[in-house]
């Protein structure tokens, strides 16, 4: 994986990154670099995230889904950091990603409509949570049991779960005697792609999850003092800096179908890390050349308030464009869709430079495991490095927390200062 920053650097941008400023941001590197080697030494919380690629067991998590290996498909429940990392892996690199279908939202129609058209009989079951008190997971689950139980099938033979030791979760492990994977200890919901809660549909679908682990150590291996040899680090410091310099917002924008996914778990891992104490940058998803039609306008032309991150894997299926008699065509006569995509690219980074407007590249040599998995650990070291120059609480998401004890009370009946704040809440309507 290599990240080329020219197009965010101040003699092209604005905002922009100069480079005598990125040697005064290197030395801050090698400052937080030291933190964050500390911190995974200690396997201390959050940055024990780092660790992952080594230290989880692919062979314990591919024993535990044995049973169900032969399912055609896989229905995962879990939200958040619990179902983003699964559907990013079997996204990317599943032949037929439509195997897994993921119930990581409580929308009462899709839910049915979802579950109406599985084969119950061949369709596994997987439960994650880390807190395993999550009010959608739970509700989800509870659907699912009985959509299972009603139509005769044995939802136990076909469940396996990844929780924490205690709550509601564990205790139908434990009632049912289903098989648990734990969660690994010190790594928040939105780091734990590379662990058993991103992990299991991708190894139920056979998928090459130890070549995941291993691209990711890759990329561990890469980490160290200085931005200049971490393609990592020189993301996270770009970033941060553009950040400062008035980029609030970074599109997000892969040129590949099978990395769509990844730019909604970069969403929340961006955006649930970061954005503390009145900062952050607003991860805004697009997928590339399609989003060329619909955001780039804004994003060349719109508020200099953005930075781009385009991504691209540099090895492509080969789809030849078919000849055509037509001259006004000729120009795509010999090409293959992947070189257009490519075109597509190249030409979009250099419009942005061209209006001033800050992008970063990220390029994979293939979008295979060894990639993906180099790009999911690097753009987590990346959000962790950016923390530590912001110098915020990177690995909590304490405002979220309001929210769900107002649902809680709401569905409860039980009066809260949460519940009564929904009860008078501003309201305006325009009918
Ligand atoms: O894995 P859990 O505990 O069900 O949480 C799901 C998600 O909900 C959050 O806690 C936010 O509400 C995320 O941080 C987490 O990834």
């Amino acid at each position: 994986m290599h990240v080329d920053i020219g197009a965010a650097l101040g003699e092209v941008a604005e905002p922009g990154v100069d480079e005598d400023e990125l040697d005064a941001l290197d030395e801050r590197v090698a400052t937080a670099h030291e933190t964050i080697a500390a911190g995974r030494e200690n396997g201390d919380f959050g940055y024990a995230a780092l660790n992952l690629p080594e230290e989880t067991d692919p062979s314990v998590i591919r024993e535990a889904v044995e049973p169900v290996t032969d399912a055609e498909y896989v229905v995962t429940v879990g939200i958040g950091g619990s179902a983003l990392g699964a559907k990013t892996v079997t996204a990317a690199l599943a032949d037929r990603p439509d195997r897994h279908v993921i119930l990581d939202n409580v929308d009462p129609e899709h839910i049915e409509r979802t579950l109406a058209a599985l084969p119950l009989e061949d369709t596994a079951i997987n439960v994650v949570s880390k807190s395993g008190t999550t009010a959608e997971t739970l509700a989800n689950f509870l659907v699912v049991r009985e959509t299972y139980e009603d139509a005769g099938v044995d939802w136990t033979e076909l469940t396996v779960v990844t929780t924490g030791e205690s709550g509601p979760l564990a205790q139908l492990v434990e009632e049912h005697d289903l098989p648990r994977l734990p969660v690994p200890d010190g790594v928040p919901g939105r780091f734990a792609a590379l662990s058993s809660v991103g992990l299991v549909p991708a190894a139920i679908l056979d998928l090459d999850i130890e070549g995941l682990l291993s691209g990711a150590g890759a990329a561990a291996d890469d980490l160290g003092p200085s931005l200049y040899d971490s393609p990592a680090y020189a993301y996270g410091a770009v970033c941060y800096a553009l950040e400062e310099r008035g980029a609030g917002v970074n599109a997000v924008m892969p040129y590949a179908e099978r990395l769509e996914l990844f730019a909604e778990w970069f969403a929340q891992l961006w955006a649930e890390s970061l954005g503390k104490d009145g900062r952050g940058q607003t991860p805004a998803r697009a997928l590339g050349a399609t989003d060329q039609h619909s955001q780039l306008q804004l994003y060349r032309a719109g508020p200099r308030d953005k930075m781009v991150t385009v991504v691209r894997p540099r090895e492509r299926a080969d789809v030849p464009v078919p000849e055509t008699d037509h001259d006004s065509l000729s120009y795509l006569s010999g090409a293959d869709l992947g070189q257009l995509l490519d075109a597509e690219y190249d030409a979009t980074v250099a419009s942005l430079a061209q209006a001033g407007r800050p992008a970063v590249e990220i390029e994979l040599e293939r979008l295979d495991a060894e990639g993906l998995g180099e790009l999911l650990f690097a753009m987590e070291a990346a959000t962790i490095l950016v923390g530590e120059l912001a110098d915020i609480e990177t690995f909590t998401q304490p405002a979220v927390e309001w929210g769900k004890r107002a649902a809680r009370g709401l569905l409860s009946g039980e009066e809260t200062e949460e519940t009564k704040t929904v009860a008078e809440r501003p309201s305006y309507r325009i009918d």
